[in-house]
């Protein structure tokens, strides 16, 4: 016993290799005396570089979720970091700091994202002015700001945009420029909800190629909210949040076909087992096989076997 507390010591911490770390994440919200759950233990982790999707129901969690990981609103339990800053912990001036510096967001209402009486260019160099003392890599001159942000709109191809107020912009071209003006300070995250959700499947597709842009030429880490199936097959991983917990993932890989060379993308959907070993079943396979309340578990060589709990246990040979 001794050994295994002192292994358990020794173990690295939930997610220490992860940019984004969520431990068993609580939010409840009091209305008139009325408690809602709106995480309830959610566990997520997200490495650098990643560019990866969530989806779920209305009224699963996400933007609650997100609305915590930007650094605009405080879990009630549980641990979350982001780039090694502690989002229970932060004072408001370590928030603040965060919310320039550390995270980027776009959001749905491509209004959210622009300041209507600035052009696009103003748009991008405004988080670069607010940051105050540029860090090491931080544009120091005016000059180099607005040359940063003309670079910023370049990489997302709306430079033709620069002198434009978004009233003279399309959707599409708003919400890259909502891009560059997150990606302005260089953040480790850019977080976007439902960033294509008020743009047609043409517009959308190619929003969606300027966070691929910025993932891919920025290294930066992507976590998009989604409800667009196109979207969400087009990244690596998808996970969907159910009643306030991350409940599946799918994982897409491309796969060559060792005889035709072909290649082909394979998509895998798995469970979540949380830390506690608790493992989600689908409600489908569930009902079903009339598994409720308890069930059996045999365990083999290679896997578990879960079976209703009315099941004779298979004879082993002895
Ligand atoms: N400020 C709030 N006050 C009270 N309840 C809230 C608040 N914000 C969210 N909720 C509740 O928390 C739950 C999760 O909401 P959330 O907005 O995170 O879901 P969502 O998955 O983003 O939904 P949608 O896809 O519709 O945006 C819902 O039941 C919602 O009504």
């Amino acid at each position: 016993m001794e050994r295994r507390a002192a292994d358990r010591r020794t173990r690295p911490a939930f997610g220490h290799d992860a940019l984004i770390s969520c431990d068993r994440l609580v939010r409840i919200f009091s209305t008139d005396g009325v408690e809602v759950q709106a995480l309830q233990g959610l566990d997520l982790l997200v490495r650098e570089g990643e560019l990866m999707a969530l989806v779920g129901a209305s009224g699963s969690g996400k933007s609650t979720l997100m609305n915590i990981l930007a650094g605009l609103d405080e879990p009630t339990a549980g641990a979350a970091s982001v780039a090694g800053r502690d989002l229970l912990t932060m004072g408001a001036k370590e928030r603040l700091a965060y919310r320039r510096e550390v995270v980027g967001f776009v959001w749905q209402q491509t209004a959210r994202n622009l300041l209507p009486y600035l052009t696009a260019a103003q748009n991008v160099t405004l988080p670069m002015q607010l940051r105050g003392a540029p860090g090491p890599d931080g544009p120091r001159s005016r000059r180099a700001r607005s040359e940063r942000a003309v670079e910023l709109l370049g990489m997302l191809e709306v430079a033709d945009c620069r002198d434009r107020r978004p009233h003279q912009m399309s959707g599409g071209q708003q919400q890259r420029a909502a891009i560059a003006v997150a990606l302005a300070n260089n953040p480790s995250v850019l977080l976007a909800d439902e960033p294509t959700g008020e743009l047609d499947s043409h517009t959308a597709e190619q929003i969606f190629a300027a966070f691929r842009t910025a993932n891919e030429q920025l290294g930066t880490t992507v976590v998009i909210v989604t409800h667009d199936q196109a979207v969400a097959g087009e990244v690596r991983r998808t996970v969907a949040i159910r009643d306030g917990r991350t409940s599946t993932e799918v994982l897409r890989r491309t796969e060559v076909d060792a005889t035709t060379g072909e290649e082909s993308l394979v998509a895998r959907e798995y469970a979540m087992l949380d830390r506690a070993g608790r493992l989600q079943l689908p409600a489908e396979y569930t009902e079903s096989l009339g598994m409720r309340d308890r069930v059996l578990l045999e365990r083999e060589e290679d896997h578990i076997g879960v079976w209703p709990a009315d099941h004779s246990p298979t004879p082993h040979p002895e």
